[in-house]
């Protein structure tokens, strides 16, 4: 399945993208005047394959959740079961994310592929894979590979099987999503711990020093800071994961929610379908989409910059702008939820605003 999934990307269609250019060009407004909006547009149909692209609707955002052996090294001052209650928390729609999907007007499916505690939820409540229902959220896909990964300082976090079945758990879930009628998926992710596991995969795949991209993830004091960049130096010095082989980084120092990420983010990228990141855990996962394939890219878009330092230098390897930069670093999908309008606005301007000739607008 993720050998398929990667065989069906391919790159942006340049006659699409240049019709939406010349139809940029004959709109009523001056040309370049919607910035960032404008380029976006016009790499959306060059995904979509035709000018203008569809409106990204209905939005869709799937929620990953894994916990993380690494959490033994005292990375971050949460227990690991606010995981699992957090799960409470979205499926009852208490959380920030389902506040800002109630706003955006989108679904939001919570996946747990790596959760290590037991849910707080009953299980009548967990969604059959295939559920037609998908878009009617919040609702929960139960596909747990393995109860958290293990130690990435001790030995690598997950097998080569194990990474791959996250990954095609992520593959399915875009597939049922695209298939109930999905427009755009957001990336979201749960995971107490994942900050780390995000900073060794950004510098595993950049090759940037760990000191540069691991950050202070949900809050962590100056003492677990230091103790972070130290685990994130150790897991790589002992794995010494080849960024060419991208199943083998998430394996040694990857969480099962970020390579369900990259798994999303490929379905998406093969069905054509853009995809809407969130923060660090979301471009850590989509280094590792592009590691597998480059093509992958043109259908991301990024959403915001995480206040993780990681998430710009990640950002930065993409060669992605991000549309919103509001200091966030909440994760759940939050992020990209707030980005949405802009995305949306891009294309209905090309769907909607006269040209200078049917408005009768003077050009200059
Ligand atoms: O999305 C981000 O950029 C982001 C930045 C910092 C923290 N988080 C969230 O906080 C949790 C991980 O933080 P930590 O400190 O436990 O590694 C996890 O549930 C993430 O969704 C998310
Ligand atoms: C309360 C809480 C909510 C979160 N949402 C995403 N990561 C989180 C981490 C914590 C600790």
């Amino acid at each position: 399945m993720l050998e398929s999934t990667v065989a069906a990307i391919g790159p942006l269609d340049e006659s699409a993208m240049a019709a939406a250019r010349e139809l940029h060009g004959r709109l009523t407004k001056p040309a370049g005047s919607l910035g960032a909006l404008e380029p976006l547009s016009v790499r959306l149909a060059g995904l979509a394959g035709g000018c203008p692209p569809p409106l990204p609707e209905p939005a869709a955002v799937a929620i990953f959740a894994g916990d993380h052996g690494v959490h033994a090294q005292g990375v971050t001052p949460w227990p690991q079961e606010v995981t699992a209650q957090m799960i409470g928390n979205f499926l009852a729609g208490g959380a920030v994310v389902n506040a800002f999907a109630r706003q955006a007007g989108a679904s939001v499916t919570v996946v747990d592929v790596g959760v290590a505690t037991p849910l707080p939820v009953d299980p009548a409540a967990t969604a059959a894979a295939g559920d037609t229902t998908a878009l009617a959220g919040p609702r929960l896909v139960a596909a747990n590979v393995r109860p958290g990964t293990r130690d990435m300082t001790v030995t690598a976090a997950l097998t080569r099987d194990e990474a791959r079945a996250a990954v095609e758990t992520g593959i399915r879930i875009a597939q049922e999503l695209i298939d109930a009628g999905a427009g755009i998926l957001l990336t979201g992710d749960m995971g107490i711990g994942n900050t780390t596991p995000a900073a060794a995969l950004i510098a595993a795949f950049t090759g940037v020093d760990p000191a540069q991209v691991t950050g202070r993830g949900t809050g962590v004091n100056d003492e677990t800071y230091r103790r972070k960049v130290d685990v994130v130096r150790a897991a790589l010095d002992r794995h010494a994961p080849d960024p060419a082989d991208p199943l083998g980084v998430l394996a040694a120092v990857g969480g099962l929610e970020h390579a369900a990420l990259a798994g999303l983010i490929l379905s998406a990228a093969a069905r054509r379908v853009p995809v809407l990141l969130d923060g660090v855990i979301a471009v850590s996962a989509a280094l590792a989409a592009a590691a597998f394939a480059p093509d992958a890219v043109g259908a991301m878009v990024a959403g915001h910059r995480s206040a993780e330092p990681g998430a710009t230098a990640a950002l930065r390897h993409l060669g992605l702008d991000p549309l919103i930069d509001l200091g966030l670093r909440l994760g759940e999908g939050t992020g990209a939820l707030l980005a949405l309008p802009v995305v949306t606005g891009a294309v209905r301007v090309l769907h909607e605003v006269a040209t200078f000739d049917s408005a009768g607008v003077a050009e200059k």
